[in-house]
């Protein structure tokens, strides 16, 4: 049986207006375009807007509805794309688990990762020799020289530059421009909590769509918030709706 449910003709068409406007997409041809994708921001939090527990731990929130809600919308995107923090944190697969998705219905797993801190034997790693998942793309700074080894394995180092202040930093927009130029149409950003932070407070003009899983509970204070470093006005555009037991809010940022 499907690890995820397929979803109700009503839920399909609560979420049809925040999907990728050509519905699955696959082209993988190199310098495709020089247009930007379609990016959604997807990401489950508590009541108290937390994310997870605790820096570098992996929480639970979405019920069985909302998490084959996240694997529907892989299905409906090129590319996911986490943070280093996040694929270190939570050993993530990113790949699509809904029910009937084929090998070339995967996204590109995307892992941002400018210090080469990531290891090679993830699970998301070991999908691909299953044929569950296709071989992630990990961008790095440019002369990162720990990146020489992450290449030998099943995985796609991608060199990036990176402006140089407490830590690398790649500009967003270099960030989609690049997987735009390996033919990548739409991606699903899912977070960590830095990643989501700095896209909501600073390049918010980058975002098509956003969309929330509200789980019923509170992770209280030491847990790890998706809580942008200034106040953000009210999305646009805004639907919500019930999945099993969390609520699901769909929208689009203001610029
Ligand atoms: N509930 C949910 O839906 C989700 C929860 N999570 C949770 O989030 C937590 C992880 O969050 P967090 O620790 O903030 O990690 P992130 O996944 O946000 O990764 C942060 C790291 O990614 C790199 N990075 C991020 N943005 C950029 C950029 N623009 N340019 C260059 N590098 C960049 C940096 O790496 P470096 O430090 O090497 O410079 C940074 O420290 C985990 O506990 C995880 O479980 C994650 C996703 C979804
Ligand atoms: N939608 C959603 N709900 C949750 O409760 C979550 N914890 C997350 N986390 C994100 O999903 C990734 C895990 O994916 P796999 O199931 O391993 O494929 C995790 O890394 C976060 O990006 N998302």
């Amino acid at each position: 049986m499907s690890e995820t449910l397929s979803l109700s003709s009503e839920d399909l068409a609560f979420l049809g207006p925040y999907i990728p406007p050509s519905g699955p997409q696959h082209s993988q041809e190199p310098n495709a375009s020089s247009k930007l994708p379609f990016t959604s921001l997807t990401y489950a939090c508590s009541l108290d807007g937390r994310i997870s527990l605790a820096p570098g731990t992996r929480t639970a929130l979405s019920g069985p509805e909302s998490k084959s809600l996240t694997h529907y919308l892989r299905l409906h995107h090129d590319a996911i794309l986490v943070g280093v923090g996040t694929a270190i944190a939570d050993n993530p697969s990113l790949n699509c688990r809904y029910p009937g998705a084929a090998l070339e219905d995967q996204p590109r797993p995307v892992i941002v990762d400018p210090r080469a801190r990531w290891g090679r034997d993830g699970e998301v790693v070991r999908l691909v020799g299953e044929g569950k998942g296709l071989e992630p793309w990990v961008l790095v700074g440019k002369g990162v020289k720990e990146a020489a080894g992450l290449g030998s394995g099943r995985v796609e180092v991608l060199t990036l530059d990176a402006a140089m202040a407490e830590s690398p930093h790649f500009a967003w927009r270099d960030v989609l421009k690049s997987l735009a130029m390996r033919g990548i149409r739409s991606v699903m950003i899912e977070g960590g909590a830095s990643v989501i932070n700095d896209l909501l407070a600073n390049e918010r003009d980058l975002i098509d769509a956003v969309i929330v899983t509200v789980a019923p509970t509170w992770l209280g204070e030491g847990a790890v918030a998706a809580s942008p470093a200034k106040s953000v006005a009210a999305m646009t555009d805004v639907k919500w709706r019930q999945f099993g037991a969390d609520a699901v809010v769909c929208g689009r940022l203001p610029k």
